[in-house]
């Protein structure tokens, strides 16, 4: 008899004295379940702590870059437009670190730069001109209308904060009014959306009809997302305490 024999049959005994009326079928499925346990386990503590970014999503020129810059390093920039994304780690908390992404609003490229990012998204930030709200805001209802139906960001459930930027400029609309100017917009956005999928023979496609049917859309019926408003001057730092102070709570 080989020493590995040997030390099989030795455990065996040491099993069987220790509980005598031992069911190896029942130990077996007992260990298996526990490995079953700590792969979940560790899988679902990998794709929380994976989540970790923060997006800055908008039209060109809402000030992105600006709010970016004041956030991350507490300084203004004279910026040019975009057309690459920055990228800078941030914590929010004494235990609590993000990778706070700014996203280049020009059509041709925010898709394809946020593609990379969305399937980790944690926040998002998304910044509006309000000084040109009135001018933007089918552009606006668009962009946010494509963001808020994409599959990869339902399924993260971010936090979404929606900036009204430019607070200092002469008539620049407040955040209450932009809110239900966009629900407006969004709710006429959602039938053209919806039509254009039936009539290139899509079907029903869950992820493009966004809110109730039957009822006029606001944003509170998206249970997906918890989403607020907040006014601010990103210029400066002027008014970006409560873009902090959020950060501090997702
Ligand atoms: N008055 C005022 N101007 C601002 C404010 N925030 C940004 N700006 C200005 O708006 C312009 C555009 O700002 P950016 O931060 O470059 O805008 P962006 O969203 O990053 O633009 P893209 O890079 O093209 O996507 C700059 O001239 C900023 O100085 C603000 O709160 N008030």
């Amino acid at each position: 008899m080989d020493t590995k024999t040997k030390t099989r049959i030795s455990i065996k005994q040491i099993i069987k004295d220790l509980i005598p009326d031992i069911n190896y079928q029942l130990l077996f499925t007992f260990i298996l379940g526990l490995v079953v346990l700590y792969v979940v386990f560790f899988k679902l503590l990998k794709t929380k702590t994976s989540k970790n970014v923060i997006a800055l999503l908008g039209l060109c020129g809402s000030g992105k870059t600006q709010l970016f810059y004041q956030l991350c390093h507490g300084i203004d920039v004279l910026s040019v437009t975009s057309v690459k994304e920055s990228s800078h780690s941030l914590s929010i908390s004494d235990s609590r670190k993000v990778t706070v992404y700014d996203i280049p609003g020009h059509d041709r490229i925010r898709y394809s730069l946020f593609d990379k990012i969305k399937s980790q998204l944690k926040a998002l930030i998304f910044v509006i001109d309000a000084s040109a709200i009135q001018e933007e805001i089918k552009d606006v209802a668009e962009f946010l209308y494509t963001i808020l139906c994409d599959g990869s960001v339902q399924g993260c459930k971010p936090n979404i904060l929606i900036v009204c930027n430019k607070q200092d400029i002469p008539f620049a609309k407040g955040a209450s009014l932009i809110k239900s100017s966009l629900e407006k917009e969004m709710n006429l956005l959602r039938v053209t959306k919806s039509n254009q999928l039936k009539s290139v023979g899509t079907g029903e496609n869950n992820n493009s009809f966004l809110g109730y049917q039957g009822q006029d859309f606001e944003f509170n019926q998206l249970k997906s997302f918890k989403i607020s408003f907040v006014d601010a001057v990103a210029s400066k730092g002027e008014q970006i305490d409560s873009i902090k102070n959020w950060l501090k709570t997702i």
